[in-house]
């Protein structure tokens, strides 16, 4: 990938499927090659949110919202320290950003990081491909990258289609480690200290730790590779599994680690891959959605109150668990505590003899809906009862 001056940037780009289909459009932020698994995501704002979220590492994100940009990038909404996303897909960019807090252009940003995205093209009929056919490899080409034989200045499709059939799978992605801190850090409580806990980062985003952290809880971020041991080294009231990218099936040792946790009882969250971790931990299978969940706009149900909450999610992985039973389980009685309302697909997992649970989508709101902070306040009451 190479960065690009805003003139180059108005380049013509390609977009093309695993599959064979191809969109022609322009070059937006870098110019260059990129490749990644194509997903679409319905969320209406917060794409400075998406774009740092670890858990896109590798995929390319396709908005279906078609005016993207619109309040620049500010110094105060990212969750990682840089942009995740292999590739951007947008339809229609915003020429000038306004809102208080843009410190910058989105084109620029992408550009100075040097994230290869296209623009102009037509999103609709993108994503209705995806939803048809299923998530799947893409590549976007721009500047040389473009460019066909003899200096034609025409894309030999051929050749660029065989560049995205030979990238890598999604499926068997074990890439937790290459998003994770390498080192431990503490987050602060905010206030009086309550609580400690140990959080495992699997592609961790900054406002998980915040919202412990603003409920009494010190949080010792620890990197993927953690053991037990180094998780019982903090002496935690609980343990965290974060969010994070890849195939939940290739996690086998964050498995291990919290099969241990939960042999001895700490209480234990999980949200997203931490949800997907749990669910392979008690036993259940995990499986790829045919294109996921990404958005800021999902329904999901509580099922132990019946409530329905507006959520955000990302995920294109699931939990296979039975819906309608409890479930046996190396570590007691668990079942299915949330479920998504469009599909059904499993959303949230608890044990009914241990105070261990899981969401598959983001309570943490960053971007989305607040429906879902309960969810830390439930981490808070099992440390409570644990010391009760
Ligand atoms: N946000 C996440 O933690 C995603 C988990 C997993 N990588 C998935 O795609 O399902």
């Amino acid at each position: 990938m190479t960065t690009s001056t805003r003139a180059a940037a108005k380049a013509p780009a390609i977009l093309v499927l695993e599959d064979g289909r191809s969109f022609r459009g322009r070059a937006y932020g870098a110019v260059g090659e990129t490749f990644g698994e194509a997903v679409f995501s319905t969320g209406m704002t917060g794409y400075q949110e998406t774009l740092t979220d670890p858990s896109y590492h590798r995929q390319v994100v396709v908005m279906t919202a078609p005016h993207i940009g619109n309040t620049g990038v500010n110094d105060e909404d990212p969750e990682s320290a840089r942009i995740w996303v292999s590739g951007f897909v947008v339809r229609d960019p915003a020429r000038t950003p306004s809102n208080w807090r843009s410190a910058r252009t989105l084109d620029d940003e992408l550009a100075a990081q040097g994230v290869v995205g296209i623009s102009g093209i037509d999103t609709r009929a993108l994503t209705r491909h995806l939803r048809e056919r299923g998530a799947m490899r893409v590549g976007i080409f721009s500047g040389p990258a473009l460019d066909g034989p003899a200096g034609t200045g025409l894309a030999d499709e051929a050749a660029l289609l065989a560049k995205v059939q030979s990238a890598p799978q999604m499926k068997g992605a074990d890439l937790s480690a290459e998003v994770a801190t390498k080192e431990a850090y503490v987050v602060p409580a905010q206030g009086t200290k309550r609580f400690t806990v140990a959080a495992v980062d699997l592609g961790i985003k900054g406002m998980t730790p915040y919202r412990m952290a603003e409920r009494g809880i010190e949080v010792h971020v620890l990197p993927a590779t953690a053991s037990a041991e180094d998780v019982y080294a903090v002496d935690p009231d609980g343990v965290f599994f974060s969010n994070g990218p890849g195939d939940p099936a290739t996690a086998d040792h964050p498995v291990s680690v919290m099969q241990a946790v939960l042999e001895r009882g700490t209480p234990l969250f999980g949200i997203c891959f931490g949800n997907q971790i749990l669910g392979r931990a008690l036993g259940f299978g995990t499986y790829k959605l045919k294109y996921g969940h990404r958005g800021i706009n999902q329904p999901v149900q509580d099922r132990t109150t019946g409530k329905v909450e507006v959520t955000a999610h990302n995920h294109g992985f699931a939990v296979d668990a039975p819906l309608d039973k409890i479930s046996e389980t190396p570590y007691g009685r668990a079942e299915v505590s949330h479920v998504c309302l469009n599909d059904n697909v499993v959303e949230g997992l608890q044990l009914l003899d241990r105070p261990a649970f899981s969401v598959q989508y983001h309570p943490e709101a960053a971007a989305g809906p607040h429906d879902a902070a309960y969810l830390f306040d439930r981490f808070v009451q099992l440390m409570e009862g644990q010391r009760a």
